[in-house]
């Protein structure tokens, strides 16, 4: 199969050598002595199977070449020729993208050899990469939609800390999708094989929570005819969510803590304790910080279970992920109810960028059920959206006009900014410090100085 190679070189003599020798050997050469339309022919022409560039040229420098090339095809591997003596530069061409390098004067054996070498190695990626989207649906997290930095940064963090036993914490307002976390995160461990348990905390009622987590004996109290092994030891092999854990009883809190230390537990009304084997993550929308500093969470438990932290951003701080979640959600209601909805129309789109989503994902999800319920197009308009996004105008802190009695004074803007990042981050005084890169005493005084007995430690 023949190769097709750009060579990118100012100097006309140079290409012409290279371009002769390469065509000897069966690799048909396309030259350009200007790196500008090099590029352009670049992004013209897909069929380039390799790229030989100079470090050294007029008008643009080798490097930014060799970063333009990775943007513009990162699927094909880009060769640096580099005077004797500048390894530095190849360094630093390789780290803007650039695959190897070969210096000068060029032995064209040893480049035709690094070039077959470059071609066999990209191939290679570019096969694993989309085995792996086949294996796992487009983008490589079907089950965990975005492409925002914000939710590339937790599914890098998942990949990682996937396989890992450890406990993990995962935060994040309510319906941003911790629970989707802990099953993506059980679906890429190795005990994926085991079942996956979750138990939601605030949905037990305190007096058989123990049992619930625990198992009891036969006879433990009134109900309990037949003994139960409880989830700890049902998630064998596998994982256990705790979610919603910042609502877990004070009085359950150190017989989860001793169990998590032990990796044992001990049925209700029985003396023997039981081992278990399952991994343990625990969810929560609350801000346990506060709770523990409320003293409504143990801080002992609080450590034990943050040893890994996944914090979801809420839909707002995720741009334009909105519109990826509604088209899935649109395809998936299309599909369920056999209705040929498409997607959204653009002014829909953007008035689902400007809403704050303050129900994050799930209330994304039942918007759009709703919509495509109602709608009576091919394209979800803004007719089909609820009133409150219909209308929503999103609430500016600073006056944009130059009318002088608008204009307030610093303070003043001070205060309306940090109401509004608190609104934002729905009320919670430790998120809102954080994107205020302030310490939370700080936040607190503030807030007592504008509204005595807002800075308290009320709710999360
Ligand atoms: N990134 C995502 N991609 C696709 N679906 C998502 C995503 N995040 C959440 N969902 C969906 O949104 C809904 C809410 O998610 P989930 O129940 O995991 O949220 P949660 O944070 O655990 O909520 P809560 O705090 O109320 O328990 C679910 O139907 C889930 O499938």
């Amino acid at each position: 199969m023949g190769r097709r190679a750009l060579i990118i070189d100012d100097d006309e003599a140079m290409c012409a050598w290279l371009s002769a020798d390469l065509r000897s050997r069966g690799v048909e050469a396309t030259t350009r002595t200007s790196p500008a339309e090099a590029l352009a022919l670049l992004e013209a022409d897909e069929g380039f199977d390799v790229i030989l560039t100079d470090l050294n040229m007029r008008g643009m420098d080798g490097i930014a070449v060799c970063g333009r090339a990775a943007e513009i095809r990162p699927d094909v591997p880009v060769m640096v020729i580099t005077a004797f003596g500048s390894i530095e530069t190849a360094v630093q061409a390789i780290r803007a993208g650039a695959y190897d390098y070969v210096t000068k004067p060029v032995d064209i054996e040893a480049l035709a050899l690094a070039l077959e070498r470059a071609i066999a190695h990209h191939a290679l990626k570019a096969e694993v990469r989309r085995l792996r989207r086949a294996v796992a649906g487009p983008g490589g997290f079907p089950d965990l939609i975005g492409r925002s930095a914000a939710m590339r940064g937790v599914q890098d963090l998942i990949e990682r800390i996937a396989d890992a036993d450890a406990t993990v914490l995962i935060t994040g307002e309510s319906g941003t999708g911790k629970e989707v976390v802990a099953k993506a995160m059980h679906a890429r461990s190795r005990r994926k094989e085991g079942p996956f348990v979750a138990i939601n905390c605030a949905a037990v009622p305190e007096s058989l929570i123990e049992s619930e987590l625990f198992g009891h004996v036969r006879g433990a109290f009134t109900d309990a005819r037949a003994a139960r092994s409880g989830l700890f030891v049902e998630a064998n092999g596998g994982t256990l969510l705790l979610d919603e854990i910042g609502e877990l009883p004070l009085a359950v809190q150190p017989k989860l803590l001793r169990a998590l230390q032990e990796r044992r537990v001990r049925p209700v009304g029985g003396s023997a304790e039981v081992p278990f084997d399952a991994r343990i993550m625990a969810a929560t929308n609350r801000d346990l910080d506060e709770a523990v500093e409320a003293r409504r969470f143990r801080e002992d438990l609080y450590y034990r279970i943050n040893v890994l932290h996944v914090e979801l951003p809420p839909v707002r701080a995720r741009g334009s992920d909105v519109l990826l979640l509604a088209q899935r959600f649109i395809e998936d209601f299309a599909t369920r109810w056999g209705k040929e909805v498409v997607g959204l129309s653009p002014a829909a789109a953007e008035r689902l960028l400007a809403y704050t989503w303050p129900g994050n994902v799930r209330e994304i999800q039942n918007c759009m059920e709703r919509a495509v319920a109602l709608t009576g197009y091919p394209e979800i308009t803004v007719e089909d959206l609820p009133a409150k996004i219909r209308e929503h105008r999103p609430s500016h802190v600073l006056v944009a006009g130059d009318d002088p009695s608008e204009l307030v004074p610093l303070e003043e803007v001070e205060r309306r900014y940090i109401l509004r990042v608190l609104e934002a981050a729905g009320g919670n005084k430790t998120l809102a410090a954080r994107i205020l890169g302030l310490d939370r005493k700080t936040l607190h005084r503030k807030l007592e100085r504008w509204e005595p007995g807002a800075g308290g430690t009320k709710g999360s």
